[in-house]
Formats: structure tokens, C-alpha cells, sequence
């Protein structure tokens, strides 16, 4: 059941688990938990329905739905010193299925690298790759793409399952201009830009078919509030959903055997009527599902985090932790575009209404046609290779390993149409740029103690000198990919950036390029990281419970201690699925 008000919630129930965020990874932990049916879940979503949000279902409107609008949280970081001390934008989802319901929808798995790091990290192996290979299948349901094109060789079946719950399928509409170009020269330049059949197998790098969190069979995105909390689920009696919820603090209920502070109330308001606030206490667990951003400003809201913070905000210390809300990692992304010779490309629907309104008609009546897909039809997973002499100085080497990926493509057949402001006349073909293996870390930190007011996000893009070399390094790369015999006809030339930075020009007008247009790719991770059960850092145990006090985990990617070389989704879910396992064995259930 879905609310929209609390004084609708029967008031005499009773939760055993109350899961602030009904986003990612929450979502997925309410349905796995609401399996069994003695177990009554209250979801308390700050954000709206995400029920009849056009432009959060079409996949290719996925730029429409954030920044600035009511399903984003509109936050902005800091001014990044090395970005030319701009401030940008950092989205997040505001709305049931929170990131997942806004996000571009690749889904990738990353490296098994990454994760055996994660074990190592935790010390507990079961956050290795093998061990979370039942979470992934849990959490898949690949379909056939929209158009139902031939398939053979663009994936590779033994790493697919049709029986999990979150539609996976590839894209379901071809641009054969770019898309042959791109084949053919991960042939013509193997060696450097090798095919990799398929970048989910655990090994990741090479150029590939991106897949996505779209259902084929509609044409439509999958959301973990589609997919988890889709009419099958919602339907449970003991699945409970409040929107338009925000928690503003987490209430000591008691103190715990141990003595540990017990937490295990919540303090939440309308976001409609924000003079009234609410309490609602679990009592079994309570669960933050808020997201890397907003999971620390609510521990710190609440009393756990830096004790010097806190003071000076006048917050009283339940928990002095100085991990919460340090070390956040995020990738930082460059578009980098080209003038292309071609009438097929994004632009041409861009720049004719009746043809728009035609894309949008074909994807309503049918589930077909351009607007089935995100914006990439493939991705590349690329490193500087050991050839480079001295390029990483006294840095280590960040990658989890050598079949990890330093940089990534994002390969797209045109610009993003109301991304750039561009000439009117063009076509465009682009490859964005992301630094998927970065060694800056940034915060997320209370700005005031008032809970309606954003915190401070800090993405710390480039405070490590060698970051910004890979960034270099991968616009270097993706020339270097466009330099090839397919695109000898069809790329026309750099499209310049402002003032006198421009990618095709010489190392300091490339520098300046990368600080005035690196964005984030929206990835943090890290600020509520996991570490070793005992560990003089970190916020949570390996099995999610926070340290120092009793009665709450985290789960959401806030626990990742690095960020994948990946797009995070998946990782969400993950979190999620093993969460609920996690939990249900410590029920002694199933
Ligand atoms: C624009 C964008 C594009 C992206 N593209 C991709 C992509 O293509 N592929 C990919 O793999 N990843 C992508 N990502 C990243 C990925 O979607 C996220 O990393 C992931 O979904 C995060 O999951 P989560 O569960 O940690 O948090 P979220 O899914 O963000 O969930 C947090 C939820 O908590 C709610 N919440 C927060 N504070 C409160 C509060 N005080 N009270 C109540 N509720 C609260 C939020 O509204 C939200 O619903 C993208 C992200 C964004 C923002």
C-alpha cells in the first residue's frame, strides 16, 4: 500500500522494520523482507510517486528529469577548486525508486576485481564476486530489446537470468551510422580498443553493447519502484509505503544490553505541511536507505559523527565517528563532442517538432522506436596501459587490478539533446569521458543543523593531481579512437569549449577544457564506507549494522568504501539483496 499522508497509515500498526529511502537499494531490502509475511515494513519516502512521471518511464527522456525539477533532491557541491572553483550540479533521486528512477539506466557489474576488494577491505568474503553472483541473479530479469533485433555476439547468454525482478535488456534501437563505426574499429584497433562481448562477465574491460535497466517488452524503464514495488509486491499487506516523508533525525529509543544507544525511532514531517513532525518507531530494526548524501547528514543530524562537527552545530554526541561522511568517491565525467556528418542523429528529432512527437507517439503505442533507449549504445572499459612510463608517479596504481578499468567511453550518437547549448545547425557525435578508478576522496558535512537545509557535497574532483592526468589521458584516448578509418568520413571536427579551451588543442587548452566541463557522472560512494568488525574507522560492520550504537544498519551505496569502476546501480541493488539475506538469517528464517 502506498500513502501519502501518515494520518492514513493505520495507526495502531505495528513495524517491525522502518526503512528510510524508498530508493535503490530499499526498496529491494522492504520486498525481500516483506516475503515473509510476519514481517510488517514501513518505507518512509521523502520524495513523490513515481506513478505516471512521463519522463522518469521513457528512457530517453531521462535528461528531463532532473536537475532542478520535483524528482531531484537540486543539490549543488561546493565550489571544486580544481574545477576553476565552479559549484556543479549533483543530482539525486526525489522520488520513489530515488536514484533508480532518475538515473541513465546502464547496467554494469564492474570488475570482479572491485568487489574482491571490497572483501578484502571488510575481511569478509562474502562481498566477494563469487559470493555475491546470487544477488545479481536475484535482482535480473533480462529481456529481449524493443526492436528485437538478432542478439548473437552483442552479449553473452551463461551471464543472464530471466528469473530475478529488475528488467535488464540491451538497446532496443539501432543507429547503425555510429554503432557500425564503433564495431569496427574495436577491429581495426584490437589491440588498444579490443570488443569485449560482454563487460558483465567480471571482466570488464574493452569496448562493448551497454545493457540497461529498460524492459524490452514495453520499452520502458525499470526502476527498483517499478520492478521491487511493482503491482505484484505492492499488493502485500505487510509492505507499506509513506511518500512524501522526510526523516529529519533518528530518536534514542533506550540503550542496548551492551549499552550502546538504541536506535530505533525516527522523526519525520510532511514535506507538505513541514511545521508538524511525526515519530514512528521499528521494532525490530531501523534501516537507512538515504544515499550517500543524505544517509550521513541524517547520522550527523542525529548525534553520530565528527564530535567537533557536531559541536560547533550544538548536536548533542550520541556517537563521536569521524568516518561519517568523509571519504567520498565519485567519477568524474568530460563530454567531449564532435561535429558529425550525418542527418541521423540525436539532433534531428531535437530540431523537428513533428518528427519528436512522432518518436513519442511510437513509443507510447508500441514500446518501439528511439526513445526506448538511454543515450549510449556502448561503453568501453579502458586503462592506461604499463607502457606509459612514470604516468602514475608516487601514486599506487587505484585500479582494484589489472583487469580494471582506469578510465571509461561513454559512446553516444549525437549530443544530448538540452544538455549543451549548441549550434543549431549540426550533428554531433559524442564520447563522454569518466575517470572510473579515481584516488580523490570528497564529504558530505552538516552545513547547519537545521535538517530541511542541504548539507555541504564535496566531490573533491582532481584534488589528487593524477586523476586529472587520466582524464587527459582518456580525451587523448577517445581521439585516438576516432582517429581510425570508420570515422574517417563522418567526424568533422572538435567542437571547441569556452574561451580558448578546446580538446583538440595543445596540453593547457585541454587542461582548461577538462576544468571548466568536468561534471560528475552522479556515482558517490563511501561516506557511511564498511570496514572490519572492531576497525578504528569506517561506520558499519561487514553485515551493515552501524558502530557504537544498536538497532540500525545502512544500506545503501553510502557503505561502498570505493567506488566500483562502474555505474553503481547494480552495486545498489546488490546491497539490497544481501542485506535482506543478512537480516533474515539473523531472524533465524529463511
Ligand atoms: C542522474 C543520475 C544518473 C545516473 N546514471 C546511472 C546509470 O546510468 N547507471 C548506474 O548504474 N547508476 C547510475 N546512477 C547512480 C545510481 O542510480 C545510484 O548510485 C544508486 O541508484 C543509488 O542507490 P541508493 O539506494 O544508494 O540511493 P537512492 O536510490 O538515491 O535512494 C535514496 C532514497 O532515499 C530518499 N531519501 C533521502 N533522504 C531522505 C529522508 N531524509 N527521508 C526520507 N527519504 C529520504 C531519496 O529520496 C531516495 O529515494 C545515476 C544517478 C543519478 C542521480
Amino acid at each position: 500500500i502506498v500513502y501519502t499522508c501518515f494520518e492514513d497509515v493505520p495507526q495502531s500498526s505495528h513495524f517491525d522494520f522502518v526503512i528510510v529511502g524508498g530508493g535503490t537499494a530499499g526498496n529491494t531490502l522492504a520486498n525481500r523482507l516483506t516475503e515473509n509475511p510476519h514481517l510488517n515494513v514501513l518505507i518512509l519516502e521523502a520524495g513523490p510517486s513515481n506513478e505516471g512521471v512521463i519522463d522518469s518511464m521513457v528512457p530517453f527522456f531521462a535528461n528531463r528529469v532532473f536537475p532542478f525539477t520535483p524528482w531531484d533532491w537540486n543539490y549543488t557541491t561546493i565550489p571544486q577548486e580544481m574545477l576553476n572553483n565552479r559549484s556543479i550540479i549533483y543530482p539525486r533521486g526525489h522520488i520513489l525508486g530515488g536514484s533508480s528512477s532518475v538515473n541513465f539506466m546502464a547496467y554494469t557489474r564492474g570488475s570482479s576485481e572491485d568487489w574482491d576488494r571490497y572483501a578484502s577491505i571488510s575481511q569478509d568474503q562474502d562481498w566477494n564476486w563469487d559470493s555475491i553472483q546470487e544477488y545479481i541473479r536475484k535482482n535480473e530479469k533480462w529481456t529481449e530489446p524493443a526492436d528485437h533485433h538478432d542478439i548473437t555476439g552483442q552479449f553473452d547468454p551463461k551471464f543472464h537470468t530471466t528469473g530475478g525482478v529488475n528488467s535488464v535488456s540491451l538497446p532496443g534501437f539501432l543507429w547503425e551510422n555510429a554503432d557500425e563505426r564503433i564495431i569496427q574499429t574495436t577491429k581495426d584497433f584490437a589491440d588498444e580498443f579490443p570488443f569485449n562481448e560482454d563487460m558483465n562477465s567480471g571482466s570488464h574491460l574493452g569496448i562493448g553493447w551497454v545493457q540497461n535497466t529498460i524492459d524490452g517488452s514495453t520499452g520502458r524503464r525499470s526502476s527498483s519502484a517499478t520492478s521491487y514495488l511493482g503491482p505484484h509486491f505492492i499488493s502485500r499487506r505487510n509492505l507499506n509505503v509513506l511518500v512524501n516523508a522526510r526523516a529529519t533525525r533518528l530518536v534514542k529509543t533506550g540503550t542496548s544490553r551492551d549499552g550502546k544507544p538504541e536506535m530505533l525511532g525516527v522523526e519525520f514531517i510532511n514535506v507538505n505541511t513541514p511545521e508538524k513532525s511525526f515519530t514512528v518507531r521499528a521494532h525490530k530494526e531501523l534501516i537507512l536507505s538515504a544515499g550517500t548524501i543524505n544517509t550521513p547528514h541524517i547520522l550527523q543530524l542525529s548525534g553520530i559523527g565528527d564530535r567537533h562537527l557536531l559541536s560547533s552545530m550544538k548536536i548533542p554526541v550520541l556517537v563521536d565517528n569521524p568516518s561519517v561522511g568523509r571519504n567520498l568517491s565519485d567519477h568524474p565525467i568530460v563530454p567531449n563532442i564532435w561535429r558529425a556528418n550525418s542527418n541521423n542523429t540525436f539532433q534531428a528529432a531535437q530540431r523537428n517538432a513533428t518528427l519528436a512527437s512522432e518518436q513519442f507517439q511510437e513509443w507510447h503505442t508500441s514500446g518501439k522506436g528511439p526513445l526506448v533507449d538511454e543515450y549510449a549504445n556502448h561503453l568501453g572499459w579502458l586503462r592506461v596501459p604499463a607502457s606509459v612510463a612514470d604516468f602514475w608517479g608516487n601514486v599506487e596504481d587505484p585500479a582494484a587490478g589489472n583487469n580494471t578499468a582506469h578510465y571509461e567511453f561513454i559512446l553516444c550518437n549525437g549530443a544530448i539533446p538540452g544538455a549543451f547549448t549548441l549550434p543549431s545547425s549540426d550533428n554531433y557525435f559524442s564520447i563522454f569521458t569518466a575517470v572510473v578508478s579515481p584516488v580523490s576522496r570528497g564529504s558530505v558535512v552538516l552545513n547547519t543543523s537545521n535538517p530541511l537545509a542541504a548539507p555541504l557535497i564535496d566531490p573533491g574532483f582532481y584534488n589528487e593531481e593524477v586523476d586529472l592526468k587520466v582524464m587527459k589521458f582518456a580525451i587523448r584516448s577517445a581521439q585516438r579512437f576516432l582517429s581510425g578509418p570508420a570515422w574517417s568520413e563522418y567526424i568533422i571536427s572538435a567542437v571547441d569549449g569556452q574561451g580558448d579551451t578546446t580538446i583538440a588543442g595543445d596540453d593547457s587548452q585541454l587542461e582548461q577544457y577538462v576544468r571548466e566541463n568536468t561534471a560528475t557522472i552522479f556515482h558517490p560512494t563511501g561516506t557511511s564506507s564498511m570496514s572490519p568488525v572492531g576497525a578504528g574507522w569506517g561506520v558499519v560492520d561487514p553485515d551493515l549494522k552501524v558502530k557504537g550504537v544498536a538497532g540500525l544498519r545502512i544500506v545503501d551505496l553510502s557503505v561502498l568504501p570505493i567506488v566500483p569502476a562502474a555505474h553503481p546501480q547494480l552495486a545498489a541493488y546488490v546491497i539490497g539483496e544481501r542485506a535482506g539475506d543478512v537480516i533474515k538469517k539473523a531472524l533465524g528464517g529463511n
